[in-house]
């Protein structure tokens, strides 16, 4: 590029998050072999694979629960050297777990304003608020007095959403934040799934977040990745949009896609 151009003085904005040549090594089991990714801010990225693939993997990476041990992960521009809980500047990462992790002594509205408690920054009617439109986002307004163990399994989930959809009180920047779901879908009916999938897409632009979602549910890769990866053997087998993921008559996306036991990826593999 010109460095003397005018866009050359715009210093560009970072991808969100970052691969370069990452590992992860569990003594000789090689679960990530130098992996390279890109997370643009605003996109949807779907992580699929095989069980034991490493997809929880990356997430734990990305949240910051698990450094790798080799190349770099990079938020907003920034390596990432040491686990969340010891950075004196975390970034935004939000991860939805698989279970919906509700404290059961709690109301739902406690539940999702816990940090908004916590950090008790906020007056008590600015976290009601707070609570009240998350809730609202996902579908949920007006339920604020009851006990998660009220709910249903899928009512719960979507707890959970809110609560995530609630910046932490305690990050004082204003960089878009990463929501991470680990199997939203699982085990749920198919319209309960449905539904989950729509908030996924919602909450990323309620949140103004990127998103990556691990996921086996064929519905929840369809409806809710823009972008996708295929990941096996510690690497990226495959990597595109959602359109190209359809179509594309890769062995290992083709064996994904259709669930058979023909293909490259066998247990004997993994
Ligand atoms: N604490 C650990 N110690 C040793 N090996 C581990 C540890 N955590 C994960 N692994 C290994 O890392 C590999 C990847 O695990 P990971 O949970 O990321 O896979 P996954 O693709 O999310 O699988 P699934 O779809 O079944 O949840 C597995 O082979 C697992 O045995």
């Amino acid at each position: 590029m010109d460095s003397a151009s005018p866009t050359a003085l715009q210093p560009p904005t970072p991808p969100l998050a970052e691969l370069r040549d990452l590992s992860v090594r569990w003594g000789r089991n090689c679960v990530l072999d130098g992996v390279n990714l890109t997370l643009q801010p605003g996109e949807r990225l779907v992580v699929v694979g095989p069980s034991g693939a490493g997809k929880s993997t990356i997430l734990r990476l990305l949240a910051g629960l698990q450094l790798p041990t080799g190349g770099t992960l990079l938020l907003h521009g920034q390596p990432q050297r040491y686990l969340r809980l010891d950075q004196e500047n975390p970034p935004d990462v939000r991860l939805v777990f698989q279970n919906p992790a509700l404290l059961g002594s709690l109301t739902v509205g406690q539940n999702v304003g816990f940090l908004l408690y916590r950090y008790g920054r906020l007056s008590e009617a600015e976290i009601r608020q707070r609570v009240s439109h998350a809730l609202e986002a996902v579908g949920l307004g007006g339920i604020e007095h009851l006990l998660p163990g009220e709910l249903s399994g899928g009512m719960q989930k979507r707890v959970s959403f809110a609560r995530a959809l609630i910046a932490a009180p305690q990050l004082g920047h204003a960089q878009m934040p990463l929501l991470l779901f680990d199997e939203p879908t699982a085990g749920l009916d198919p319209v309960a799934c449905t539904r989950i999938e729509d908030l996924i897409v919602r909450a990323t632009e309620v949140a103004q977040a990127s998103s990556v979602v691990v996921s086996h549910v064929h519905s929840t890769i369809e409806r809710t990745g823009q972008q996708m990866v295929l990941l096996y053997g510690g690497v990226f087998r495959w990597a595109g949009d959602l359109a190209a993921y359809r179509s594309t008559d890769n062995p290992y996306v083709v064996q994904f896609r259709s669930g058979s036991l023909r293909g490259p990826m066998q247990p004997a593999e993994a």
